[in-house]
């Protein structure tokens, strides 16, 4: 916990094996590019489409683009998914069961400057129904089915955030 206490609890650094070895604070590990635990929300409709968020643009970094439906850190070594449908409903307004997948490392450096090298956990789940997002986390929201979404990634990649353009092209290669 940082001197803030319960304000601003801190991230979890881990190994390649995601072994949690310390925490640190949030912006201080996407200064440093240090290894970290986070999660990466999927959410479909019944259709099958993709609920994709646009992050607001007051994030600490890809703020406008478009992303998956909800991404974070938790803070605790276990509860992941809780912590994963904790945090879809801060950003997007809503909870759904959510369902582990898979995991994948991956350490990117962003325009802005900040680093994001994480461990991250993939959770799916699906969704029908209103969606009150959170202005300061968010700045819009769609649906999309995979053949507009695998279009649109082709043709304007630049619009879409580094870590769902890996989720899209994991996800798609085991269909
Ligand atoms: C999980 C990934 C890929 C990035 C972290 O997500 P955010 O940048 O949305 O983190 P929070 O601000 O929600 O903690
Ligand atoms: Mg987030
Ligand atoms: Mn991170």
């Amino acid at each position: 916990m940082n001197s803030v206490g319960t304000l601003s609890p801190d991230l979890l650094l881990v190994t390649e094996q995601d072994e949690v070895i310390g925490t640190a604070e949030k912006m201080q590990v996407h200064y440093d590019g240090v290894l970290h635990r986070a999660f990466s929300v999927l959410i479909y409709n019944d259709r099958g489409d993709y609920l994709l968020q646009q992050r607001a643009l007051a994030k600490y970094h890809s703020g406008g683009l478009w992303s998956n439906a909800c991404c974070g850190h938790p803070t605790r070594p276990t509860d992941t998914g809780q912590q994963a449908e904790q945090r879809l409903d801060e950003e997007m307004g809503f909870r759904t069961e959510l369902t582990p997948s898979f995991s994948f490392i991956y350490h990117a450096s962003l325009p802005n400057g900040l680093t994001e090298h994480e461990f991250d956990h993939v959770f799916t789940g699906t969704y029908e129904g209103e969606i009150p997002f959170n202005p300061a986390e968010v700045m819009a929201v769609r649906w999309v089915s995979r053949e507009a979404l695998l279009q649109e990634m082709a043709h304007a990649p630049e619009t879409f955030t580094v870590w769902f353009r890996i989720l899209v092209d994991t996800i798609e290669k085991q269909r």
